[in-house]
């Protein structure tokens, strides 16, 4: 297999990303199309994929499970549920496939779980693959360093369109992560995802996060660092999910020739 043709499968090609997917891979030069997988028992089977995503006949139809076409692709492109993420990666590493997975959402269990596949197969997981939101988080990583200990109180803001089901977003996590680690806190002792009636003051070192979910809001994240007399705010907004979609692309493409392990956008963009 050639790096710069690599066949790629996409799973939940009938939600609002796999859909996205489907238009992506066709304008991308450099690969192919070769599935598109729906919920098992869906009345979408058969479907031909171009169609789902809204440009015409593409010639290739849904199918229900990967076994249907594990000879057809070498990449997978998962933007689905944790469990869902969490089986094909099983199924993955046992046909010798690639991932490039966009799932958000896991718990501390499916995260470790998922962690497990990093000696089995080559994947990208991150839960933003846009190009500005994974600049940002170098950006966050500089401000963090040079502020948070200046007694600047650190505030993560996000707000997504009234479909999401996980909260906070798993880029809102990621943003609170990186700063964390830059201050060498953990985000286990000093994050903060719920204020309520009486809750207190703030304390120094907590890093608070709030939640928007409202109509068609794409993705929009603000991390605050503010002080008396004065606040910074560094704020990525999406607009389109093609911003995702091309960044997953963009990963399919750069796995199809690396080595068993787990990357991240990072790797792919090259900002480590
Ligand atoms: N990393 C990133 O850059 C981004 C990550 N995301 C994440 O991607 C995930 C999906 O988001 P979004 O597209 O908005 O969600 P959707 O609900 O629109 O899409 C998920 C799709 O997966 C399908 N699905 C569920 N179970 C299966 C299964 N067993 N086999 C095949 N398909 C299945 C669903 O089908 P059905 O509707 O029939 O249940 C649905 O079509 C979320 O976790 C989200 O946070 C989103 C955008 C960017
Ligand atoms: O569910 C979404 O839509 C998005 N999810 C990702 C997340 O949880 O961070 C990325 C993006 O913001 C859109």
């Amino acid at each position: 297999m050639s790096r710069h043709t690599p066949r790629i499968a996409i799973v939940g090609v009938a939600g609002r990303m796999g859909r996205t997917l489907v238009n992506a891979v066709e304008q991308e030069a450099g690969a192919t199309l070769a599935g598109g997988i729906v919920e098992p028992g869906s009345s979408l089977v058969g479907t031909d994929i171009g169609e789902l995503a809204g440009q015409g006949k593409l010639g290739v139809t849904a199918v229900d499970s990967l076994a249907a076409i594990v000879d057809d692709f070498d990449v997978l492109i998962d933007f689905t549920a944790p469990q869902v993420t969490l089986a094909n990666l099983a199924f993955c590493a046992d046909h010798g496939k690639r991932m490039v997975i966009g799932t958000t959402g896991m718990n501390d269990a499916e995260l470790a779980q998922l962690d497990g596949y990093r000696t089995k197969l080559p994947m990208v997981f991150a839960p933003n693959m846009s190009v500005g939101v994974n600049l940002t988080l170098k950006l966050l990583e500089t401000a963090a360093k040079a502020l948070g200990d200046e007694g600047y109180d650190i505030e993560v803001i996000e707000a997504h369109h009234r479909h999401k089901v996980d909260a906070p977003s798993g880029t809102a996590l990621k943003m609170g992560e990186v700063v964390a680690e830059s201050l060498g806190r953990s985000l286990d002792e000093h994050g903060v995802f719920t204020r309520e009636g009486q809750c207190g003051p703030r304390t120094d070192k907590e890093i608070g996060f709030a939640t928007v979910r409202a109509g068609d809001i794409v993705g929009e994240h603000t991390v605050m660092f503010a002080t008396e007399g004065e606040r910074i705010e560094i704020t990525h907004k999406a607009s389109s999910r093609m911003t995702f979609a091309k960044g997953a692309v963009r990963a399919a493409r750069w796995v199809a020739d690396k080595e068993i392990g787990r990357y991240d956008m990072q790797d792919v963009l090259a900002l480590n």
